[in-house]
């Protein structure tokens, strides 16, 4: 028997805390060993010289609408595109598929599905909307990571927004029930009432568009979470915040001993709003992209610490729902398709702007783990931890087209991006998910993670 079923060696390892060139060694899919001097006693070993080893990207913010609108995207496309990107572990949202993960049965097609279909390990979100606070501690006993609620409409009819008093109510009960609320902040009456105006006016510029949903609609339904988090004791996490002034008040509320949590998402750190007005609906989400003054404030706040997380949000329609020719601006489908560019998103960033890559391992995995409750298990490299990895390389830069996007539909703001670093091979619990030499992939292995 050898000693370790891998041995990957000489590869920069991205710890939390600093950058090693190492080897590790892998037994029953957990490092067991992190030393430079390992022996070579393995089934298999792999020469990671030169490349560097991030731990396996946790994305807890993607839409995969299954079941019920697989044919928009799907847990065997979304999970290997999730891998390809160097993920090794995404929680699936609880809309866009039919039916929405309101109550105990929806979440058990759910799992089902999950389990007989993903490539690397997942958690799944329970929904709050109105009518359904009954259905928490049952979800909640049951392993969601936690609940998630809309404070706009949400797009999806199967959806609907939670008013004030469901927020309340159902903020109380998840405080009983230790878990998180992760919320969609814009406000429902403002970016209605000013849609309507839009629609009134036939303005369907991207200007219009963007002016439907103003930081303001954001800032205020942050405030208002966190009037209701102070009422209730409820932990929250902001999702897809876009604006410096909403990370102000969630810091605000950080330093009065709130139990708050922020993300932000690829898309508001690499592109503007100048990239609606050239590229349309792949462009559009809610909230919308902002100006570059605002790009560059966001950025500056993940360099200086103020933001949790970084997330991708991929919200993918088939084309159809993006159609000039079929919708126009106000009507085509709000979400960006992105799945893949999460981790390579956040090393340009540290690229371009001098931080640390022990940074990006924090805001990709760590702090994910530890938010909710992964982190004995995973989100960094270290003794006696699952080896979900992504091996990356900064030598070569990744162009994104169709043939390289492994999402189901290929349309995204990001073809044709370019990004400084490229996955070169990603594992989860120790087994291959992705290879970029090629690309096939394995038998799906992915676990529900019920925490
Ligand atoms: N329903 C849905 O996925 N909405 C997402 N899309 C987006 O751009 N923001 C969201 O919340
Ligand atoms: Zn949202
Ligand atoms: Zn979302």
């Amino acid at each position: 028997m050898n000693k370790y079923d891998l041995i990957i060696k000489n590869g920069n390892v991205v710890f939390t805390d600093k950058i090693e060139q190492t080897s590790l060694g892998i037994k029953d899919g957990k490092i067991i060993a992190i030393d430079n001097n390992i022996t070579n006693e393995a089934s298999e070993i792999y020469d990671a010289e030169g490349n560097y080893i991030f731990p396996g990207m946790i994305d807890v913010h993607v839409h995969f609408n299954e079941p019920g609108r697989s044919d928009w995207e799907g847990f065997s496309t979304g999970s290997f595109m999730i891998a390809a990107g160097g993920g090794t572990v995404y929680f699936d949202m609880p809309l866009n598929g039919v039916p929405s993960t309101t109550n105990q049965d929806a979440l058990q097609q759910k799992v089902k599905l999950g389990k007989e279909k993903s490539f690397v390990d997942f958690g799944l979100w329970g929904g709050l909307v109105p009518g359904n606070v009954d259905e928490l501690a049952s979800l909640a006993a049951n392993g969601v990571v936690g609940f998630k609620a809309f404070i706009s409409d949400s797009g999806n009819e199967e959806f609907e927004a939670a008013d004030d008093i469901t927020l309340l109510q159902g903020m109380e009960e998840i405080a009983k029930l230790n878990k998180v609320l992760a919320l969609h902040c814009e406000s429902k009456s403002i970016t209605n009432f000013l849609t309507e105006q839009k629609q009134k006016q036939k303005a369907y510029s991207p200007d219009d568009y963007a002016q439907t949903r103003p930081i303001i609609a954001e800032v205020e339904a942050v405030e208002r979470a966190l009037a209701f988090a102070e009422i209730t004791g409820c932990p929250l996490h902001f999702v897809h915040i876009s604006s410096a002034r909403a990370i102000e008040k969630i810091e605000e509320a950080k330093q009065n001993g709130l139990d708050v949590t922020v993300e932000t998402c690829a898309h508001y750190l690499l592109f503007n709003h100048q990239h609606l007005i050239e590229k349309g609906a792949v462009a559009k989400c809610a909230p919308p992209l902002r100006d570059k003054n605002e790009q560059e404030k966001l950025i500056k706040m993940l360099i200086d610490n103020r933001i949790d997380m970084i997330t991708s949000d991929h919200s993918p329609s088939p084309y159809d729902l993006k159609d000039p020719s079929k919708y126009h601006l106000l009507e085509a489908w709000g979400g960006i398709s992105s799945g893949q560019f999460t981790l390579m998103s956040t090393i340009e960033v540290a690229i371009n702007h001098d931080m640390p890559l022990t940074k990006v391992a924090q805001l990709t995995a760590e702090a994910p783990a530890k938010r909710f409750g992964l982190s004995k298990s995973k989100g960094k490299i270290d003794l006696g931890y699952d080896a979900d990895l992504a091996i990356i390389s900064l030598d070569q830069s990744f162009t994104v087209d169709e043939t390289n996007y492994f999402a189901k539909h290929k349309q995204s703001l990001f073809i044709d991006h370019t990004f400084p670093c490229r996955v070169v091979k990603t594992l989860s619990r120790g087994q291959q998910v992705f290879e970029a030499a090629d690309p096939t992939p394995n038998n799906p292995t992915g676990q529900w993670l019920n925490v």
